[in-house]
């Protein structure tokens, strides 16, 4: 047995029916082969967290009707999987996913006895869609001849805090996650994992927000110091734009952490944001790899930068359904407690602040916010800050963002941003430069995104290759 450990993660869509499965098993295979030591970690199958989610919102309605439909459809799509990976009726994994899919049901009925879905209970449903297809993808694993065993999240040593829906893991769990693993990778064993889960220290259920099965793998990574985490995915690696947006967007072969976390904090979906917060100390690298096209060497982030010669920038990218509150009035001016009354404010509610801008007369503080934030953020902060001040809100509206270390101390890179938006027409309501210089992000109106990425894409030539330099 080689000494390599590599933890590999698969998405929805490589989850997403068995033959996706299968396919993915085979990705883990080609390394078990040749000795190589593999943690595999896993989505729930492709749209089966939506469904969770949208089957709790009815139960808490009152419509048990539609979500006992939309369980009875997770509940075919589960059994159809296992039966066609070769589980017998009789078998374990059948009872396994039988049990899960029962327990969901009663979790769901007391979310509709009580027209109630907290955070915790939301996260206990919505976790079932990992922890459903971890045995799917074990099951792949053995039909072809590897030994593996299904986790929870919590069962693999990932312990959170009690921040249901975006919670963050305990220092605690990078020695749980070595202990609870070792042991099965030393017998020879491929621990299958259930992404995106992890529990608290009292056994409730926590979810590591959407798109957090990277995020489990990198924790999984740290804490087994394995040698690379492999993201495999449905595109070649990370891409100069949303390939959805832009037809020419192109494979980006390195990129460092510092610019992958930008890329994903403005929107990229292909990371979860804090994906690569774990591998920051121990300079692990993770790579994005593509499931269709394994031999294509994808994206390698790691700690350094390469800058591409002629290509400050190296992605654009946009965070859609955004809303900036405006807060205005001459009591802004130029008084700090009000501008710390106001960031008060929006801690105590924990809202995740996109941008931020004051005027230069400091009359008005302006802040970008997801608009599911929006109206907690007004409330808060009508409750927050003087009421001289005017605090309202223009909804509809995009971030965009471009992002690359090249255009650290570069001149003329914003000039060629607002040349390429002006082309188009598009009028800029925010403007932010982060002062690591990795990103500049503008605010414009959410229906002119599409066409505000493409031609920012040409117009920093995105879509051409390019030599590396280092
Ligand atoms: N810059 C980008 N590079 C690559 N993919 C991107 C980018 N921006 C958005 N995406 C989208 O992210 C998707 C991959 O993310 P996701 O579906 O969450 O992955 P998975 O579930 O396979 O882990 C792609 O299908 C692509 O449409
Ligand atoms: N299933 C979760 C977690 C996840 O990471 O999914 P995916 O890898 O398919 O983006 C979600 O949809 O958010």
């Amino acid at each position: 047995m080689s000494d390599t450990l590599l933890v590999m993660k698969f998405g929805g869509t490589n989850m997403q029916d068995s033959g996706a499965i299968r396919h993915s098993a085979s990705l883990a295979g080609r390394s078990l082969v040749t000795g190589v030591r593999v943690v595999v970690v896993v989505s729930a199958m492709a749209g089966v967290t939506n469904g969770l989610l949208a089957l709790a919102d009815a139960a808490e309605s009152g419509d048990i009707a539609a979500a006992n439909d939309e369980i009875a459809a997770l509940r075919t799509r589960h059994f159809t999987a296992a039966q066609e990976l070769g589980a017998a009726p009789d078998s374990a994994t059948v009872r396994d996913i039988r049990e899960m899919h029962e327990t969901l049901r009663q979790a769901v009925y007391g979310v509709y006895l009580l027209r109630e879905l907290t955070p915790r209970s939301r996260d206990l449903i919505v976790a079932f869609g990992e922890r459903l297809s971890a045995p799917l993808m074990a099951l792949a694993l053995e039909a072809q001849q590897h030994r593996a065993h299904a986790l929870t999240g919590g069962e693999a040593g990932i312990l959170t805090d009690h921040h249901f829906g975006n919670a963050k893991p305990l220092a605690t769990t990078y020695e749980r996650v070595r202990d609870r693993l070792s042991g099965l990778l030393a017998a020879g064993v491929t621990p299958v994992v259930s992404g995106f889960m992890g529990e608290t220290e009292r056994g409730a259920i926590t979810t590591l927000g959407r798109g957090g099965t990277d995020f489990s793998a990198t924790i999984i990574g740290k804490a087994l110091g394995a040698d690379e985490v492999w993201a495999w995915k449905d595109v070649d690696g990370v891409m100069s734009a949303d390939p959805r947006v832009v037809k020419d967007a192109r494979n980006i072969t390195t990129l460092s952490y510092g610019e992958v976390m930008e890329l994903a904090y403005f929107g990229a979906k292909v990371l979860h944001p804090l994906a690569v917060t774990p591998l920051q100390e121990s300079g692990i690298p993770l790579r994005v790899k593509s499931a269709a096209d394994p031999d294509f060497p994808g994206t390698l982030v790691q700690a350094q930068a390469h800058d591409e010669a002629g290509h400050p920038v190296k992605a654009v990218t946009a965070i859609r359904n955004v809303s900036i509150i405006n807060i205005s009035g001459a009591g802004v001016l130029g008084i700090p407690e009000v501008i710390a009354s106001v960031f008060d404010a929006i801690a105590r509610e924990n809202i995740t602040l996109l941008m931020v801008s004051q005027s230069s007369s400091m009359s008005n503080v302006s802040l970008a916010v997801q608009s599911g934030d929006a109206e907690r953020t007004l409330s808060a902060l009508r409750a927050g800050v003087s009421r001289e001040l005017k605090v309202d809100r223009q909804s509809d509206v995009a971030v965009l963002a471009i992002v690359g270390s090249g255009m650290r101390g570069q001149r003329g890179v914003s000039a060629r941003l607002f040349t390429a938006l002006a082309s188009q027409d598009i009028n800029i309501l925010m403007i932010s430069q982060g002062s690591s210089e990795l990103n500049i992000s503008v605010a414009i109106e959410g229906l002119q995104v599409d066409e505000a990425t493409r031609a920012v894409h040409a117009a920093f030539g995105l879509g051409q290759p390019v030599e590396e330099i280092k």
